[in-house]
Formats: C-alpha cells, sequence, structure tokens
C-alpha cells in the first residue's frame, strides 16, 4: 500500500469556499459543508459521506454511535463506497473475483484515502468531486489500473452521488461495487420498502437462493438479499419517506443486521438494527460490469425526498 497521508490535499485553498470548510473528527480529516439550505460531512478517506440534512431536517443518512474514525477503519454508517468489488470476494464472479487478492469484504476503496479534485459552490448547491487512482499501490490486494472519481451534488431537494470507473489499463476490467447508503427509521418494524415487487431476488441468508419479491419489503429480523433490479425505490418509515433513484444499476442490496449479527458487527451497538436499513445501490452478483481499455461506467443514486 502506497504511503497515505491523512492531510487535507493542499490544491484548492480553502478561503475560496463560503459554505465548505475542513475538520478533524477523530483521527480523520473531513469536509463540512454549512450551507444555508443544507449540510454534509464528507470523509476524504473512503471519499465517505456520513451526515447529510436539508435546512430543518433531521439527518437523512444513519451514522452509528459507535463508528471510529481512524485511518484504515471503514466508518460504520453514512455511505461507504464498495470498490472495485462488493461483498465477500468469494461470492462474486470469476472474472471480478481473479483480481482480488484478500478475503476482505467490499473492495479498498472505502478505506482508502481519495484526493480531493474540486469544489463548487452557488447559492442552491455544493457540488465536491473526489478521486482514487486505482494502481500498482493497490496490487497486495488487487490487480488493475483503473480510475474512480466521484462527484457529490447536495441541494436542499437531496443528495446526488455519481461514481464513474474508468479503465486504464490494457485488459477488460470486470468489477462490482455499491453505494451503500444507510438510512435512519424509527422502527424498523414500521418501515418498508417499495418498488420491488415481482423483482428477482439472491436471498444471501437462505443458500443464495432465488425468490421473487412480492409486494413491499418489510423488516422482521435480518435481511441480507441482492435484488435484480435498479428500479426507483422509496423507503417509508413512520417518520416519513425517501425516494432512491439510480442510473447505471441493475442491482439493489437490501440489508438490516437483525439483532444476532448486530451484536457481533464491528462499530455497531446491539440495539442499532432498530433504527436502521441499507439500500445499496449496486452492480452486484450478475450486475457486475466489464469495461475495455479506456471505456467508462458511472453508477449514481439521487436521495430526495418522495
Ligand atoms: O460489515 P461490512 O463489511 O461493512 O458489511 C456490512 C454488510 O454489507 C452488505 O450489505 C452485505 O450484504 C452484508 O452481508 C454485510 O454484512
Amino acid at each position: 500500500m502506497s504511503e497515505s497521508s491523512n492531510r487535507p490535499p493542499l490544491s484548492i485553498p480553502p478561503g475560496k469556499w463560503s459554505f465548505t470548510r475542513w475538520n478533524t473528527i477523530g483521527q480523520l480529516e473531513a469536509l463540512e459543508v454549512h450551507h444555508p439550505l443544507f449540510r454534509a460531512t464528507l470523509f476524504v478517506q473512503g471519499a465517505h459521506l456520513a451526515h447529510f440534512a436539508p435546512r430543518e431536517h433531521t439527518d437523512w443518512l444513519w451514522l452509528s454511535s459507535e463508528a471510529r474514525y481512524e485511518p484504515g477503519r471503514a466508518i460504520r454508517g453514512g455511505i461507504p463506497i464498495c470498490w472495485p468489488w462488493f461483498g465477500d470476494p468469494a461470492r462474486n464472479p470469476p472474472e471480478v473475483r481473479k483480481r482480488i487478492n484478500t478475503g476482505a469484504a467490499h473492495g479498498f476503496a472505502r478505506t482508502a484515502l481519495w484526493k480531493l479534485e474540486d469544489v463548487r459552490e452557488n447559492a442552491h448547491e455544493v457540488e465536491i468531486s473526489l478521486s482514487q487512482d486505482a494502481n500498482e499501490d493497490f496490487s497486495e490486494v488487487w490487480t488493475g489500473r483503473a480510475l474512480a472519481l466521484i462527484t457529490f451534488v447536495f441541494s436542499v431537494k437531496g443528495c446526488q452521488i455519481a461514481l464513474t470507473t474508468t479503465n486504464l489499463g490494457t485488459s477488460p476490467l470486470a468489477f462490482s461495487q455499491a453505494l451503500h447508503t444507510y438510512l435512519p427509521t424509527p422502527d424498523i418494524e414500521r418501515t418498508r420498502l417499495l418498488g420491488l415487487g415481482q423483482s428477482h431476488y439472491i436471498d444471501t441468508l437462505e443458500n443464495w437462493e432465488y425468490r421473487t419479491q412480492e409486494g413491499p419489503v418489510y423488516f422482521h429480523g435480518e435481511t441480507d438479499r441482492i435484488y435484480e433490479t435498479g428500479e426507483s425505490l422509496t423507503v417509508v418509515t413512520p417518520l416519513g419517506s425517501r425516494k432512491l433513484t439510480s442510473v447505471g444499476s441493475d442491482s439493489t442490496v437490501v440489508w438490516n443486521p437483525g439483532p444476532d449479527k448486530a451484536a457481533r458487527l464491528s462499530d455497531f451497538p446491539d440495539s442499532g438494527w432498530k433504527t436502521m436499513l441499507c439500500v445499496e445501490t449496486a452492480n452486484a452478483a450478475s450486475d457486475y460490469r466489464v469495461l475495455n481499455e479506456g471505456q467508462s461506467h458511472t453508477l449514481g443514486v439521487f436521495i430526495g425526498r418522495k
């Protein structure tokens, strides 16, 4: 692995910004956006969005009260970027798996330091871009050459994320990925997810068998599924609804650890499963992507009001 400095890049002087400023949270550097219309906190490590809230709203993202902010450690909550593979390497298609030299889940991008590319601000929006150059520095865990560019656009309407992968190598690049969004709910038992009716899914808790979804998804205990659709989804909780609209995705991961897995999970309170769910905009399972030399693919999500 490359020597990673945890200091903010100096290429863009903070004095240029009106709404965005650096903050150190735990041992990590973060950009905090204090716009009159919304707030956001984005860590340079992992290009990890930890908070987003339009004015007068509580946070639209769930963040663990036990999250730790340390170099090389994934932050529990917000939106981890799973790249350039999603989930257990052993469960990825052979083409994706053959580049992975570790048993670690969800790729290296969520714990790697990203490079700040740009911050743009106006009266309505703040746009922040970061990049990850996946080169031989990562050869201990992954073989390939690729560039990931992620752009966040925050506004009072919501939060838009676009993650573009470009194959900088000479051979075809197969990869899987997810924008692993943790959403809050006051009560998981009174929460439902709409938009997946009639779609097929892999139930990873039932021996990875295929099932068909009938109606909304309800959460009664541990849930861990890969749906074969990238349709717009609505999360309905007792406190309100959010709409997730994706681009470049034909798969969605739906996850809640339930009580037993919650007790085993790192940086996760035992009762945390009652107040969160993950709806992950993905290219997972058979929806993995292959890019020829120089080709790009964009995976994106807009999290907005219903
Ligand atoms: O603990 P992590 O590596 O962050 O993974 C957290 C979860 O991510 C995804 O949603 C997977 O489908 C789950 O099986 C996994 O438990």
